[in-house]
Order: structure tokens, then sequence, then C-alpha cells
């Protein structure tokens, strides 16, 4: 492509964004006004028109699965790999620079990330050695309270304890927690920024080789940049270097996560020369969907406020489907989905996007019921799974024998009659002693201080892992990773549970076979050794990519999740107050605006077709509950709004099973006039469905047509 085709298919604005002079730029911009592609084309312009090397160009994406797209496309418009430029997420990117430096940042070569499930147990452990009370003082507290710390670039020792005692003992397990990391040589996600961050500030000489290098920096969703992000970026770019940052104060959904809205405003505010453009023609909605979710987020005080408009037709309106409970509500998507392919769509054109995981459940059983095939994205990843997490504790155990929390979590696993009393003995002396629980272990086998069976037993899986370390690189990734599933004794473990759940969970490490096996390092990681390569990997990937037998599945994904992403067909179930929005935010003004955002953001992933749904009965955390619809429905205005009914009604159990006989269809005709509680009176135009399954669709004076469920509804026969 040639430099004047970077600009063909852009706007006028688009154009001038991606064209400017170098120079710092903020593109600030509502959704599917083109801010991605603007970014990219941004990136082919500097190496095409303004020849800089791809080397000076670094790239941060929310996910590494949009870094990945982001180099393709890029590579695509120009012809060659860009093999030098860096582009990630801030944990791919801070991990890529620690991994580089880790003498001049006080870590072993082969630290270990720890994802946030291995970072609450490591909680776990600091609060019991600390003689605390686990009911009073949960270590998801602790684990909040250290994260949020962490984001604002704060360690314990700045921290200043309160009078209170609460916030001096959430300081002293963070202060324990902090040199159990450090002994263990482990980082969780939050240090990867923050002790890059503290790199730069201690060595200005390492920092100026990377100012030197990264003389363009772009950043996609800004909004969601919190506090250590920020004050990364402005290092790195330095008196000489350019931010050029896009994002929308309308899709800020991480405030929760100490995500900063306000850096939009505070990058003026420190780059006053910076030019800010602004992008309003939408390219990805119609035009019914667009004017619905600017409706609903036109409820939101304090925006920098923006105008979206669309030259596309205004399409079909948003679908509302009223469901008596949650397996109805799930029925009508496989419906819905099913007709969509039935005329010639895409399974992986339609994706269902849920406020919260629990969601999920009803959902995934009626499509495994229909057979159609769906992948969910973020929810238990594949590394995260309990028996692959196994498998990758003793390879960390093989790469870094300081690895407390893996050694923890497969001294006995599987069972090798390593019992509680011998880990307590072992946790004691390496407490007292300030070693590791392997260097405890090692001693005190050594010293004999242990009962002959204990010992050994302990002694059995110590030599296990000295026998599974490699002594050179000529075994490869995906034997060692084999020879540890079989000689650890995990196959034949979960070999012996023949129900569905063992069969799928030995699947599981034949899959993590083919993964060790398909890996290829990326060439940040020409540095380490596959084993430690791998092991990053498994931390930081997000579950995005697993190869292409998920190409044509339905979508299932939390709201948070779907960002930046776009789908012909979007379905948001759960459109339920106290659903959502969530309980926590109707009585608090700013957590509710962030939850009007997350609705702004899910309905703006539609591309043609968008449908809302909430039920009636709805079970979720274990119990059942009458639920009323989502505030935001009712700030879609009603010309945008067409409510459906299912075609075809599946059988229905559970709640609505009870059926008002009193009323049976058979009293129901046309034409009857009925009174209703909230929407006040109306008349009959039609009915469907029989016993519980009873319907009718109401023409009310003052409140539109709206079928209802006979069953619940109490219409009054007037
Ligand atoms: N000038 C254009 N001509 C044609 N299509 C465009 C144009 N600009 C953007 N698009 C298309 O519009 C869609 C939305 O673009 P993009 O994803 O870049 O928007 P965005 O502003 O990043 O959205 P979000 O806020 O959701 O991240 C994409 O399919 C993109 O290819
Ligand atoms: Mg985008």
């Amino acid at each position: 492509m040639d430099v004047s085709e970077l600009l063909d298919d852009l706007n006028k604005p688009q154009r001038q964004a991606v064209a400017a002079p170098p120079g710092h730029a903020r593109i600030l911009a509502g959704a599917g006004s083109g801010k991605t592609r603007v970014l990219v084309h941004r990136i082919a312009w500097l190496i095409q028109a303004e020849g800089f090397a791809p080397a000076n160009i670094l790239a941060v994406t929310f996910t590494n699965k949009a870094a990945a797209e982001m180099r393709g496309r890029i590579e695509n418009m120009l012809g060659y790999p860009i093999g030098g430029m860096w582009v990630g997420t801030f944990h791919g990117l801070a991990h890529r620079l620690l991994r580089a430096h880790w003498q001049d940042v006080d870590l072993p070569q082969s630290f270990q990330i720890l994802d946030s499930d291995d970072q609450l147990r490591m909680l776990k452990r600091v609060i019991r050695a600390m003689d605390l009370d686990e009911q009073q003082w949960p270590a998801k507290q602790a684990q909040w309270f250290i994260n949020a710390q962490k984001d604002e670039g704060l360690r314990a020792k700045h921290i200043q304890a309160g009078h209170d005692p609460y916030s001096q003992k959430m300081l002293a397990i963070y202060a324990a927690y902090e040199s159990s990391c450090q002994r263990a040589g482990v980082v969780d996600f939050a240090e990867l920024l923050l002790r890059c961050h503290e790199l730069w500030l201690k060595r200005p000489d390492i920092l100026a080789i990377y100012q030197q290098r990264f003389r363009q920096i772009l950043v996609d969703e800004f909004q969601d940049t919190n506090t250590i992000q920020y004050a990364w970026l402005r290092l790195l770019a330095g008196d000489s270097g350019h931010l050029f940052i896009v994002g929308d104060d309308d899709q800020s959904i991480y405030g929760w996560r100490g995500a900063r809205i306000e850096n939009i405003q505070k990058f003026h505010q420190d780059y006053p020369d910076a030019d800010t453009i602004r992008l309003e023609q939408n390219y990805r909605s119609t035009g019914n969907i667009l004017a619905a979710a600017n409706a609903v987020i036109a409820n939101n005080r304090e925006r920098l406020g923006k105008a979206l408009w669309t030259e596309d037709a205004d399409g079909e309106q948003v679908q509302l489907y009223h469901a008596y409970n949650e397996r109805d509500e799930a029925a009508f998507i496989v419906q819905q989905i099913a007709e969509w392919i039935q005329q010639g769509g895409q399974r992986s054109e339609t994706a269902v996007l849920y406020r919260s995981n629990a969601q999920s459940r009803v959902i995934e059983e009626a499509l495994l019921q229909a057979n159609m095939p769906y992948r969910v994205y973020g929810g238990l990843r594949f590394f995260e799974r309990a028996e692959i997490k196994d498998v990758l504790a003793y390879l960390r155990l093989i790469a870094n024998r300081l690895d407390d929390a893996a050694f923890e979590r497969v001294v006995n696993t599987p069972t090798r009659g390593i019992g509680a009393a011998t880990m307590g003995q072992c946790r004691q002396h390496a407490r007292e002693l300030n070693l590791s629980l392997w260097q405890a272990a090692t001693e005190m086998l050594q010293e004999k201080r242990l009962p002959a069976r204990a010992a050994n037993a302990l002694n059995q899986f110590l030599t296990l892992v000295d026998s599974l370390t490699p002594v050179d690189s000529s075994i490869t990734l995906h034997e060692l990773t084999a020879l540890v599933i079989d000689e650890s004794g995990l196959r034949s473990f979960f070999g012996k549970d023949s129900s569905e759940k063992g069969q799928g969970r030995i699947e599981n490490l034949d899959e993590l076979i083919n993964a060790t096996r398909e890996f290829t390092a990326p060439e940040e990681a020409e540095a380490m050794t596959p084993l430690d390569a791998f092991l990053s990997h498994a931390a930081l990937e997000a579950g995005e990519n697993q190869g292409n037998k998920w190409d044509d599945c339905v979508q299932l994904m939390t709201l948070h999740s779907a960002k930046g992403l776009e789908f012909p067909l979007v379905f948001m179930p759960g459109m339920e107050e106290g659903l959502f929005p969530g309980q926590k935010s109707i009585d608090d003004p700013a957590r509710l605006a962030e939850e009007r955002r997350l609705c702004y953001v899910g309905m703006t992933r539609a591309r043609q077709r968008l449908t809302l749904l909430y039920t009636e009965n709805r079970f979720l955390y274990g119990q059942g509950m009458l639920q009323r619809p989502s505030r935001f429905i009712s700030e879609i205005p009603a010309e945008q709004l067409h409510e459906v009914r299912a075609r075809q009604h599946s059988s229905h159990t559970g709640l609505a099973a009870k059926a008002n006989t009193d009323s049976s269809l058979s009293d129901i005709r046309q034409g009857q006039q009925v009174m209703h509680t909230k929407f006040g009176p109306g008349v009959i135009i039609d009915s469907e469905g029989t016993g519980s399954h009873a319907r009718v669709q109401v023409n009310f004076k003052h409140a539109g047509t709206k079928w209802l469920v006979l069953a619940y509804a109490k219409l009054e026969f007037l």
C-alpha cells in the first residue's frame, strides 16, 4: 500500500488524525467511530510517510487478541513484517521489560507470574502465617486492598497507617505479602507495572534507552488506564516521545478496578499542545441501535459530550424480549441464533453479553442442548482449570524451586501421604529461618526431623521434581510436559475418575501437551528458556486464542470483555434492576453511571440487531427472585424499541409452571378490556399458548403494546 492509500478509506477527521504531523494527539470519540482503525492507520502512516522504523513504535491495546490483530492489520497494509514494533497490553509490555532487566529489578531470572487465583492463595497463606482469623481478615479483601494500592503506585512502606485497626492490619498483610512474593520470586499482575515504573525511576539510564527508542507511543482505550499506567506512559514519553491516545469517556468501565476516567482530561492539562480530534460518524451500528445507545448514555452527567451519527439505514428496532425466567430467556436466544444461521448467518457473528459470569451457565446449557458450538471468553480460562494449574505448578517448581505457591499446590497432589502436620512443620521451619518451603523441606530431611513415613513421602516428592528437571535443552517443552503429567501421577489420578468430568480433565491434560507443542515463544522471549516463556504465556494469556476449532462458535462473554469488539447480532440478557444495574450501584450515583456506560458499551457492540432480554423470575446466586426490568430499558425511546415474542414456545418448567387457572386462555377474547396495575387500562389484541405459557398482547392506552404472561400479569378483566 503506498502512502496515499493509507488515507483512502477514512473520513476527513480520521484522515486528519492519521496524517497529523508528529506530536501529541488525543482522539476523543464515541463507540464505533473508527478510533481503533485510526490508530492502526496512524502506525502505518508513521512508518510509511514519516519514516519511523517499526522499532520506534510502541502500541498499547486492551487485550492480547487486539494486539495480535493490530500487528496483523499493519503488516497487511505495509506488506512486510514489523517485528521490531512493540504492541501489547500494559501487563504484557511491562512483563517484557522486566524479563529484559530482571537483575535491575531484583528478581530471579526465572521469576513467575501469579494470576489472580494464585495471588489469593498466596494471601491466604500469608494471613494464616500471621495467625490472623481468616474470617475477620478475608484474603479477598486484602487482595482488593493490595491491588488498589499497587494501581496507585503505592507500596506498603509508602502508606501511612491510619489509626483504625483495619487499615493497620491491611498494611501489615500487604507488607508480609510483599516479602513472601519477593522470597518466592513471583510477581502478581499489578506488580508487573509497579516494578517497571520503579525501574524507570531509579534507573534513568535504562529509561533513556527506551525513551530514545520508542519515539511514538500509541494507546487504545485510554479511558481505562489507571494511575500507574498513565505515570508509566508519561515517563516513557519523556520530553521527546509523542503520545497518541484514543479513548471514549463514555466507555470507561473499569473504575472499580482503579481506572481513572479523569486521565483523559489530565492528558489535556499535561500536554496542552496536544491536538484533540473528535470523530462523530459511527460506522458500526444501524441508526436505531445508535439512537437507543445514545439515549441511554445521555442520562449520565459529567460527560465530555459528543454527538454520534450514522449514514447507515435505521435498520430494525432494538428487540426487547420479556421472559418468564432465565431458561425461557436462554431458549429465546438459542431460537434466534438458529434462525440467523438458517438465514445464512454465521454462529461467530452472534454474541451473548452478560453482566455477571454466573449468567452464562443457563445459556451454555441451552446451547449445548441445541448442539450449538459456543465459546466463553474470559470465564474460567483454559490455564485456570484445576488440572492444568496442577501441571503448571510442577513446571513452575521445575523452573524455580523458590516458588512456594507451586510447592503448596502439588506437594500432595496427587496424594502421596504428605499430611497437614508435615506441611505445618515445613511452613514453620521456613518461617523461622526465612527459607522457601523447598529449602525448609530439604533441611528437615537432612536433619532427620520428620517421622520416617512422612520423611519418605516428602523425599519422594523432592526427588521427583529433581528428576523431572531437565539438565540440558535436549528435551523439548512438550516432552517435558508429557513427562510431568505421567510421572507426577496426575494422569493416572484423573484417569481413575471415569465420569465425564474426569474424562474432560484427561482431555485437558492432552490439550496442554498440544498447547506446549504448538507454542512458539514470542520474539521478546528470546532470552528466556522455552519453559519460562511458556509459563509467562500461560499466566498472561487471557485465554483469547485457542486455535481454529473455536472459529465458528456463538460468542459468550461478559460485557466488560466485549470492549472494542463488534458483532452483527448481539443479545444482552438479564436487563433487570439489581442485576444490571447491579444491586450495589443502585444507590451510588458514581457506580450507577459506570453501569450505564457498561450498558452503552454493550449496546454499541451490535451492528445489525440488538436484543435486550429480561426475566420476571430469575434464579441467581442460589435464590429465586422476582425481577423488575432495568431502568436502562426505560431510557430507550419507544420509537427504537420493539417488544418481541418467541415464535414457538418450548416447554417451560419451574417458576412459571403454576398457571393462574382463573384466567385460562378460553376466557380471553380479542377486544377484551383489561386493567393492569402498572400499565393501566388496555385492550387485548392477540393471544397465544396455553396454561402456564398463555400470553396475551395488550394495547395499553398509555403504555403502548406489550406481550404479557397471563400467569403473572394479574390483569383485571373489565
Ligand atoms: N471511514 C470508515 N469507512 C468505513 N468503515 C469504517 C470507517 N471507520 C471505521 N470503520 C469501521 O467501523 C467499525 C468500528 O471501527 P472501530 O472499531 O475502529 O471503532 P472504535 O471507535 O474503535 O470503536 P470502540 O469505541 O467500540 O472501540 C469497524 O468495523 C471499522 O472497520
Ligand atoms: Mg476501538
